[in-house]
C-alpha cells in the first residue's frame, strides 16, 4: 500500500545543541535503513520549512504507524498521511 506522507518538524529552541544534532543523524540513519528496504522510496524536503514529504510503501496502516512512530524524531513531528490508490487515468492502470 502507499501512502504519501508529509512530516512537519518542530524542535523546541531550546533543545541542546548536541542532542538537536544527535537526533537529525538518528532520523537521517533510519531514513536511509528504511529507504535500503524499500519501504520508503520517495522522500523530498519542502522548500523553506523543516517539512518532508514521502512516499511509503509498506503492507498496512498498523506498518506505517509502527514506522513512523519508530523515527527518531517522531515526538517532534506533526505528520499528515493520505493512503493512495491507483487512479483509472494513470497510464500504467491502462489494460
Ligand atoms: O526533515 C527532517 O528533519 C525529518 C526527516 C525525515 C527523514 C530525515 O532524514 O529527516
Amino acid at each position: 500500500m502507499l501512502f504519501h506522507v508529509r512530516m512537519d518538524v518542530s524542535l523546541p529552541h531550546d533543545l541542546d545543541h548536541n542532542r538537536r544534532a544527535e537526533l537529525i543523524a538518528a532520523e537521517k540513519d533510519r531514513a536511509l535503513e528504511l529507504q535500503k528496504l524499500g519501504v520508503w522510496p520517495h522522500l523530498w524536503r519542502v522548500v523553506g520549512h523543516h517539512s518532508t514529504i514521502c512516499v511509503f510503501d509498506v503492507p498496512s496502516n498498523d506498518e506505517l504507524h509502527a514506522l513512523l512512530s519508530s523515527l527518531p524524531l517522531w515526538e517532534f513531528m506533526r505528520v499528515e498521511v493520505t493512503p493512495l490508490a491507483q487512479h483509472p487515468s494513470d497510464l500504467a492502470a491502462q489494460p
